[in-house]
């Protein structure tokens, strides 16, 4: 139990209705859930809104209601507070919930459109060679050290980000490498927490149906630098124009990194083969196990944000050259027919384009790159068209397919991909609506030294279908139809 006034602390409060100094349970923002004593925390959402079940709420037991608009029935006994915002309200709570957990460790956020979980699950790995206990949040897993949790968003609500950094604090863990996502921001899941860093990967075209317009969906990430503490570092991709406006407002210690551009950080591209990438990091050459230009940004932010929280500069280089790729991302095997397929997260035009880029680059001219593909239902469309020109324009062959068409028809959602296609690429390609037969198609289409990659799902093992989820895992499924011999 808690005294409901010492979780108020910082919120902004317009009026109080009832004593605030009555104990209360848990913290709720469903009604659902709320039990006898709770507080419930109405939100305005997306979908619903939270104030319309205050009643519920209510009658299901809570003790204290958080909500921006008191109801014209108030209910004796209970206390009513009426606050600016109830999201920043309850991140606030859920904080003080918890005893500040983000205080009590290292936490760096990264944000931007592309390279969020593999910048901070290549942190994981690192600061767990290098002998620390670790926490990670992000789209793959949860990590709380060595305990393992499933992961249901990338940015996870207030409450379940607490409540991990506080589970985080009874393990004696050091460091957190979290994900921060744009719907994160705007819905205030990542407010009042203490941030010892944070990350800007890049930024370009995805949720453009939640954020109006792009630049709302940057100034969005923008106000996550604008909220660091002037005792953080700021640490940007400046090779991305977004990146400068990344750090305009902000009280952090700015630094930046590039490939292209003068910077902080410098990484120059040695080698890129399917083997790996050979690096120069400032001065310092290393050989990893990752691949493609991409991997060059994510192990050049990698490295600079382990020298900004003191690691040994000899030492990261050792723990870089010995990073294993993110489950998903660019995962690859060759078969026994030699066959290499590739199975890759980018479910962006963007991410899509640097993947099919890299896989050009290293891929010789009379191999065929098949790449099968498709986009999510209930998200974003307009990114569709433009993977659809992506796809056929830097592959040989094409087969369009279905990744969780949620609510939507799937029919429909490959004709907006396809609507994207040039004439000069129409021959390329075919349109599968099942994605088990798109893939094995593709293994069928396959000769020996050509290259299959399948895009948009990376780690996930489900496909969703009208709100039901049925097993499905890309790398199991391709590794089932061909001869997987080495990894
Ligand atoms: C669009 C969106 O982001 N929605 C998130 C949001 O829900 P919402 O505001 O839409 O909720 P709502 O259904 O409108 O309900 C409003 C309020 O009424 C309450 N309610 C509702 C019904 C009821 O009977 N009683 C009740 O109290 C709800 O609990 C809620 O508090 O807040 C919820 C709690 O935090 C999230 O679970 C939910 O994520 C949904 C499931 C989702 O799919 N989100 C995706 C788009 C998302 O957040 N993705 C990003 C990653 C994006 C990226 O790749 O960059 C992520 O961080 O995961
Ligand atoms: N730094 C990068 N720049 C551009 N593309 C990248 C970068 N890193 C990874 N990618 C591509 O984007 C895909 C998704 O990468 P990752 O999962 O790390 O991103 P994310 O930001 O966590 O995505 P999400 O928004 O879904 O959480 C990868 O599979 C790869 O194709
Ligand atoms: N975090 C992204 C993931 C998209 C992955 C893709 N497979 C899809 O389902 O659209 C989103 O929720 O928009
Ligand atoms: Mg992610």
């Amino acid at each position: 139990m808690k005294v409901l006034k010492d979780i108020l602390y910082k919120v902004t409060i317009n009026a109080v209705v009832g004593s605030t100094s009555v104990e209360v349970n848990n913290i709720e923002f469903d009604s659902r859930n709320v039990k006898t004593n709770d507080v419930f925390v109405a939100i305005v959402g997306a979908v619903a809104n939270g104030h319309d079940y205050i009643s519920k709420a209510v009658s299901n037991g809570a003790r204290a209601i958080v909500c921006q608009k008191l109801p014209d029935d108030l209910v004796d006994n209970i206390t009513y507070i009426e606050v600016e915002n109830s999201s920043q309200a309850l991140a606030f709570m859920a904080a003080n919930y918890y005893e500040n957990p983000s205080e009590n460790l290292k936490l760096v956020g990264t944000t931007g459109t592309n390279g969020k979980t593999t910048v901070s699950s290549l942190l994981y790995q690192l600061f767990k060679k290098a002998g620390y206990k670790v926490g990670l949040l992000s789209t793959v897993k949860v990590m709380v050290n060595d305990t393992e949790y499933k992961a249901t968003h990338t940015t996870p609500d207030s409450l379940t980000i607490n409540k991990y950094l506080q589970l985080m604090n009874n393990e004696g863990v050091e460091f957190c490498f979290m994900e921060v996502s744009s719907h994160g921001i705007h819905q205030s899941r990542t407010e009042g927490l203490f941030f010892t860093g944070g990350i800007f990967t890049n930024l370009s075209h995805d949720h453009l149906d939640y954020h109006n317009s792009f630049a709302e969906y940057r100034d969005v990430k923008k106000a996550f630098f604008d909220d660091l503490p002037k005792t953080a570092f700021c640490l940007v991709n400046t090779d991305d124009k977004n990146g400068v406006i990344m750090m305009q407002n902000t009280n952090a210690k700015k630094y930046t990194y590039a490939l292209k551009t003068y910077a902080d950080y410098k990484a120059q591209i040695l080698e890129n083969q399917f083997g790996g990438l050979l690096l120069k990091l400032n001065e310092n050459e290393v050989w990893t196990k990752l691949i493609g230009n991409f991997n060059a940004y994510n192990l050049l932010a990698i490295y600079a944000t382990s020298e900004l929280l003191g690691l040994d500069k000899e030492e990261s280089l050792r723990y870089i050259s010995e990073l294993e790729s993110v489950s998903g991302r660019f995962e690859y095997f060759v078969s026994e027919e030699k066959i290499t397929a590739i199975v890759d997260y980018a479910h962006t035009p963007d991410a899509l384009k640097n993947v099919l880029e890299t896989i050009n680059t290293i891929r010789t001219k009379n191999e065929e790159l098949i790449t099968v593909v498709g986009c999510g239902g209930d998200r974003d469309a307009a990114k569709r068209p433009k993977m659809g020109h992506i796809a056929s324009a830097l592959s040989t062959k094409v087969i369009f397919t279905s990744d969780n068409p949620r609510t939507e028809n799937p029919q429909s959602i490959i004709d907006d991909i396809e609507a994207g296609v040039e004439a000069q690429n129409f021959k390329k390609v075919i349109s599968i609506l099942d994605r088990k037969q798109a893939i094995k198609t593709a293994c069928q289409m396959a000769q020996p030294n050509d290259i299959i990659l399948i895009a948009g799902k990376g780690h996930e093992t489900y496909q969703e279908v009208n709100g039901e989820r049925t097993d499905f895992d890309d790398y199991k499924i391709v590794g089932e139809l061909l001869n997987q011999l080495q990894k």
